[in-house]
């Protein structure tokens, strides 16, 4: 993987205290309702130190990517702007199997993807979008781990 970029430490230092600086998935967790599905219980840690956990689905990743790429992808991959990053590619939609094979398998593919968004320039850190899906929501907070 592209080495971790070196953060500049005044930079890093300027962050916010609740900004996530890492991610790592501690379980999954099966849904069942009309339609089941597999959760991933993440533990987040903050720069400030904070450890929490979240609750989230695969298309919330999905989503989040998404909408990561239309903000940042470069039009021209050749000519990559100030403001635009080469973003860790996400594990990809399937479509047919066994949901709990797929969530398990998905664990270390979802860690590096985390792990590389999270090691990405301070300046993105800082994106709105990125810090709702690692904020704890109240929904978060009730669930009993
Ligand atoms: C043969 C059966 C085909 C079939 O059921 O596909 C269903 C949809 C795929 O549904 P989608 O919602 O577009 O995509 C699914 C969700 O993202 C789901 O997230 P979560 O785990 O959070 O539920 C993933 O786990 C699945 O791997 C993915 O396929 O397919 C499409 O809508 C695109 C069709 C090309």
């Amino acid at each position: 993987s592209l080495p971790q970029q070196l953060r500049d430490e005044s930079d890093f230092d300027q962050l916010p205290h609740n900004i996530p600086v890492s991610a790592t998935i501690a379980d999954i967790e099966e849904k069942k309702g009309f339609i089941y599905y597999f959760r991933f219980v993440i533990e987040v840690k903050t720069r400030g130190g904070s450890k929490y956990l979240i609750y989230r689905r695969y298309r919330e990743f999905f989503n989040l990517h998404q909408i990561l790429e239309s903000k940042y992808y470069p039009d021209d991959p050749d000519r990559p702007g100030p403001n635009t990053c080469v973003l860790p590619p996400l594990p990809g939609k399937v479509f047919i199997g066994n949901k709990q094979e797929i969530a398990e398998s998905r664990i270390p593919e979802l860690n590096t993807y985390m792990k590389r968004l999270l090691g990405l320039p301070t300046w993105f850190l800082l994106d709105e979008d990125l810090r709702m899906f690692f904020y704890q929501t109240d929904q978060d907070c009730e669930q009993l781990p």
